[in-house]
């Protein structure tokens, strides 16, 4: 049986400014990795149990649009979902399962081998969008569409999200980062904080003038490959966040977020919605800076 494997992803910018239609950039992340199993393993039983109520879900809502009897029979099975892909951390495990469901049960599934076009994009994202909502509320979507297609995606807008080149690693000593707070954090209450905030004029005015203009340009500079302009608004972009995204940077990380921005030696942000989980360091010295954050496990994602 063929049983593909779906990865992690990581929201490299874009968080909380693509609820308000900015730009972001997310990649896949190959360390971790899912895959449905078909065994009756007792480590299963959990997963078994959640794809169960996901299955439901579905069911009562999209019965029409995937084999719902193969589904509820594969379950009976004791299918589950084989993930490495920690829950709760902004790195996508409810949007692998999502694919894997998706690739497996879809009827009528959209063909994307033969080349991926914008439209293909956005009725997938459609489709991912309303089943994820199952497991956080209302859900963008992106995070199913980026494990499925397994590609670096552009978020120009909600419509308009395109697969982009990045500019390859090199063996240098900058680094892109996670490093872990130490819990898992929940998405739903971080974007209740988000909207709330967004009632006030004050908010909605600094997040369009800075925080959206810094954050668009840290992708321009991104995918550019271009390194100064990258960190110059990497700084601002976390000086920000520490200003006005208070509540969403786990606390134990506090500390460490001011003393990078004090010293340059890296800048922190938010990896999707934060409130736990992990948090995205860039460093032009990935030792020293690891030197500085000894108390957290760090892991590399990107080398330039
Ligand atoms: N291996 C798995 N098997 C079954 N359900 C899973 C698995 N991994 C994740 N999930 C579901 O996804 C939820 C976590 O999703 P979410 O809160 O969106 O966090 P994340 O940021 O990890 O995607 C879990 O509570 C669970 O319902
Ligand atoms: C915070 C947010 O902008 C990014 C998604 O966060 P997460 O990767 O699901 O934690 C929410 C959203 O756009 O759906």
């Amino acid at each position: 049986m063929r049983n593909p494997l779906f990865y992690a992803k990581i929201l490299l910018f874009g968080e909380y400014g693509i609820i308000e239609d900015s730009k972001g950039l997310t990649i896949p992340y190959n360390t971790y990795k899912g895959s449905l199993k078909f065994d009756q393993k007792a480590e299963g039983k959990v997963s078994n149990e959640s794809i169960d109520r996901f299955a439901e879900y579905l069911e009562k809502n999209f019965s029409e649009d995937f084999d719902i009897s193969l589904l509820n029979e594969d379950i009976e099975k004791g299918m589950y979902f084989d993930s490495t892909i920690p829950q709760g951390y902004g790195v996508g495990s409810s949007g692998a399962l999502v694919a894997a469901i998706y690739d497996r049960y879809a009827l009528n599934k959209i063909d994307t081998s033969e080349g991926i076009t914008k439209e293909s994009i956005g009725k997938l994202k459609e489709t991912f969008s309303k089943m994820e909502s199952f497991f956080h509320g209302k859900s963008s979507g992106i995070d199913p569409l980026i494990c499925y297609l397994n590609l670096p995606l552009l978020i120009n807008s909600k419509t308009d999200i395109s697969t982009v080149g990045l500019p390859e690693q090199k063996e240098g000593k900058g680094a892109i980062f996670l490093v872990n707070s130490g819990a898992p954090g929940e998405t739903a209450p971080m974007v209740q904080i988000f909207f709330d905030k967004l009632k006030h004029e004050g908010f909605r005015k600094t997040l369009k003038e800075e925080f959206i203009k810094y954050n668009n340009a840290c992708i321009d500079a991104f995918v550019k490959g271009d390194v100064n302009p990258l960190f110059a608004n990497l700084k601002k972009l976390s000086t920000w966040a520490f200003l006005h995204f208070k509540p969403m940077i786990p606390q134990r990380l506090l500390d460490a977020w001011q003393y990078g921005i004090q010293t340059n030696s890296y800048y922190l942000k938010l990896c999707g919605s934060g409130g736990g989980g992990y948090i995205l360091g860039f460093t032009k010295d990935y030792e020293n800076a690891k030197l500085h954050l000894k108390d957290f496990d760090t892991e590399v994602i990107y080398k330039f």
